[in-house]
């Protein structure tokens, strides 16, 4: 061989080594192998249909299905199966039916990630109904590309190029949320800016739409309630004006004339400073209504947020219940209330709502939030399975024992026009798509559990990441286990036994239970949710404080109100718990919150040494990138630690116990952090 072509050989090397061993994450969980010509030569993938979709699915199998010959079918008398499929084995051939080409599309990526855990496929019957009908996602992307609570980048959108320039990530995103069944997608935050609803704004969410349609994937907008006036020029946006209601019946149109299969509107309304009926003295329900029924012609959905948060002198947890259940049975049957898992926001651990069941006469749907806003943003490994999964099988009592926010929200116990769940996207233009790698897995868990709320966050755990690292048992069980914990272990470090929202101000970082705000509403005040003093700590809402305990059906509500039967893990929550208060465990309150902290941050160091174990099962760049997050996340726990027990030491007025890991700051100098972030990013 030639020195040159030695030269040449050795470059090549060099790029294969690269690429087996550097890895980015850009593929997400989507790594199926490359049929070889052999094989494809060997198996057909037949269909008759000539839907887009179809043949995608088509065109997915014939390049990664190594298996038997497959046939698509459309049979459009399978109702029942919703947008789900049938797949039945005789012979040497699969059959695949399903209702919808989407059914199909999703029937392919089930049995290529089956065949990626090397499940036998010869065999293969299985029919699979999606638990909810719109499995959505909710972006809170504004139009300048910021992310409101984003932590991985600017928006996947965008916007200054499009309609002209369509970046190749619009349909990588479109395929990722297809394998995992998301049909939905809201583009723009529901703080929503006047201007998305423009003609020059419509013809980019086209675009985006054309793109994603194939994938079976719908386009929902987020709207500001004051768009006509403000767009519109109208005097105002009165729900009962006839001139709002036919600014919004031609605005539908000329969208459905763009999209023709567009999804609908998300609302949020009076809460948190946005516009909404009550500012013409209307309700929810008359603001609701008109959009409804501007958009009932052409099926389209209104979701409209109970998340109202404005200042009252009430516990801020009774807000929904109280603004939204009188409002029971006067909504339209194409609106959906969208309902915060928890009744105060996405904290590591809340109760459920109780609105949830609440009101008999209305479709309800669950909001989780995927992006981690309090949970670490994209710094900590926070699998958020557990907690979804947590909700989702809380039994609300409605019409009796078995009533669970799984079977209230996807129709089973109410009748539903379309039943619908949404996550809110932690998803931008980073490279790894989401800022940690492992946050990928929350995107993925969200997907797989509005397509099957009854699959388990470990089974999730173990097919993410087999579809993402490695298939190695050792690797699996051990990653898994971490996964499964991780959740338990950000309660524990940020805010053990029902604390709550004790974090720094508008960024939700760091903690600050001190407070940092002089003026400032008292519900923005840390000490407003964890009420320590001299006696004891925590939020008094049992019948002899807010009385938040009423909106629980029973026998939750006595199970609440009672400091013996109410669960430790929400004790804080209900009550205001003296510190000397005898724990389960045998140890006083104080000795509690000690050891839960001090858990915390114990279980991260055992992340930490259990992933270094794992350098030689993954590739050296995500391997060093998911290293170099868990340090953050330690450091950040032992933060989170030393501020919290410090400072309700000076409540407490006890030690820390010897066996707990010694504070290494100084509780003057945790006060003065300023974290240089920044609200919308
Ligand atoms: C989109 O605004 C968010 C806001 O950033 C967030 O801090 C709050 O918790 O919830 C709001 C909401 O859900 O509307």
């Amino acid at each position: 061989m030639s020195l040159r072509r030695a030269h040449i050989v050795y470059i090549l090397f060099i790029l294969i080594c690269t690429q087996t061993f550097a890895e980015d994450g850009s593929q997400l969980w989507l790594r199926f192998e490359k049929v070889s010509a052999e094989i494809s030569a060997k198996r057909t993938i037949k269909t008759k249909s000539v839907d887009p979709t179809v043949l995608l699915a088509k065109q997915e199998l014939e390049d990664y299905w190594k298996g038997n010959n497959v046939e698509l079918l459309i049979d459009r008398k399978l109702t029942k199966l919703k947008d789900g499929f049938k797949i039945t084995s005789s012979g040497s051939k699969l059959q695949i039916v399903a209702n919808k080409p989407a059914g199909l599309l999703y029937a392919a990526y089930h049995i290529l990630q089956k065949q990626n855990e090397g499940a036998e496929i010869t065999h293969y019957n299985v029919e699979e109904i999606p638990s909810y009908d719109i499995r959505i996602l909710n972006h809170w992307d504004n139009l300048d590309r910021t992310v409101e609570r984003g932590y991985a980048g600017y928006s996947l959108w965008k916007w200054a190029e499009l309609p002209q320039v369509l970046s190749p990530r619009y349909e990588e995103y479109a395929r990722a949320n297809a394998s995992i069944g998301i049909n939905a997608t809201v583009l723009n935050n529901v703080n929503a800016s006047p201007q998305i609803l423009t003609p020059e704004y419509l013809t980019k969410v086209k675009a985006l739409a054309d793109i994603f349609r194939k994938y079976g994937i719908k386009v929902y907008l987020s709207v500001n309630f004051s768009s006509p006036k403000v767009i519109g020029g109208l005097e105002n946006s009165d729900p009962l004006n006839k001139d709002v209601q036919l600014w919004w019946k031609n605005k539908v149109k000329e969208i459905y004339q763009l999209i023709p299969d567009f999804g609908g509107f998300l609302v949020k309304a009076n809460s948190e400073g946005q516009p909404g009926p009550q500012d013409y003295g209307r309700t929810h329900a008359d603001g609701a209504n008109m959009l409804a029924d501007a958009i009932k012609p052409y099926s389209g959905m209104i979701m409209w947020r109970a998340f109202v948060y404005n200042p009252t002198k009430e516990d801020r947890a009774k807000q929904a219940y109280q603004e939204f259940v009188p409002l029971d049975g006067q909504f339209r049957d194409n609106v959906i209330i969208q309902i915060k898992n928890g009744p105060i926001d996405f904290q590591p651990r809340e109760p459920f709502t109780p609105l949830f069941g609440a009101m008999r006469n209305t479709a309800q749907m669950v909001e989780f939030q995927i992006t981690q806003e309090y949970l670490g943003f994209s710094n900590h490994l926070v699998y958020l399975a557990p907690l979804f999964k947590e909700t989702l099988d809380s039994d609300a009592y409605a019409d009796g024992a078995g009533t669970t926010i799984a079977k209230i929200t996807d129709g089973t116990v109410r009748k539903i026009s379309k039943s619908a769940i949404a996550g809110v996207a932690n998803i931008g233009e980073d490279v790894n798509w989401t800022g940690h790698h492992f946050a990928q897995a929350n995107w993925f868990a969200f997907g797989k559990l509005a397509w099957n709320h009854q699959l388990s966050s470990e089974d999730i755990a173990k097919e993410w990441l087999k579809l993402t690292f490695t298939k190695d048992e050792t690797f699996v069980k051990d990653v898994t286990d971490m996964m499964l914990t991780s959740r338990e272990t950000v309660v524990n470090y940020m805010m053990p036994l029902g604390l709550h929202h004790i974090f720094a101000f508008d960024h939700h970082y760091g903690p600050e239970p001190w407070g940092n705000m002089p003026g400032g509403r008292a519900d923005w005040m840390p000490w407003y949710y964890h009420n320590a003093n001299e006696k004891g700590v925590g939020f008094n809402r049992t019948t002899s404080g807010s009385n938040a305990v009423v909106q629980y059906n029973e026998p939750l509500r006595s199970l609440f109100n009672d400091i013996q039967t109410c669960p430790e893990n929400l004790i804080l929550w209900f009550h205001h718990v003296s510190w000397d208060h005898k724990m389960k465990s045998g140890l006083t309150l104080w000795e509690e919150i000690c050891t839960h902290y001090d858990r915390g941050v114990q279980d991260v160091r055992a992340y930490q040494r259990l992933w270094d174990k794992m350098e030689s099962y993954v590739d050296a760049q995500r391997f060093k990138e998911i290293q170099s997050k868990l340090k953050i996340q330690i450091k950040d726990a032992v933060w989170w630690k030393d501020a919290c027990l410090l400072y309700f030491q000076t409540f407490s007025r006890k030690p820390i116990p010897y066996y707990i890991e010694r504070p290494i700051h100084e509780l003057e100098e945790l006060k003065k952090i300023k974290l240089p972030l920044k609200h919308h990013n």
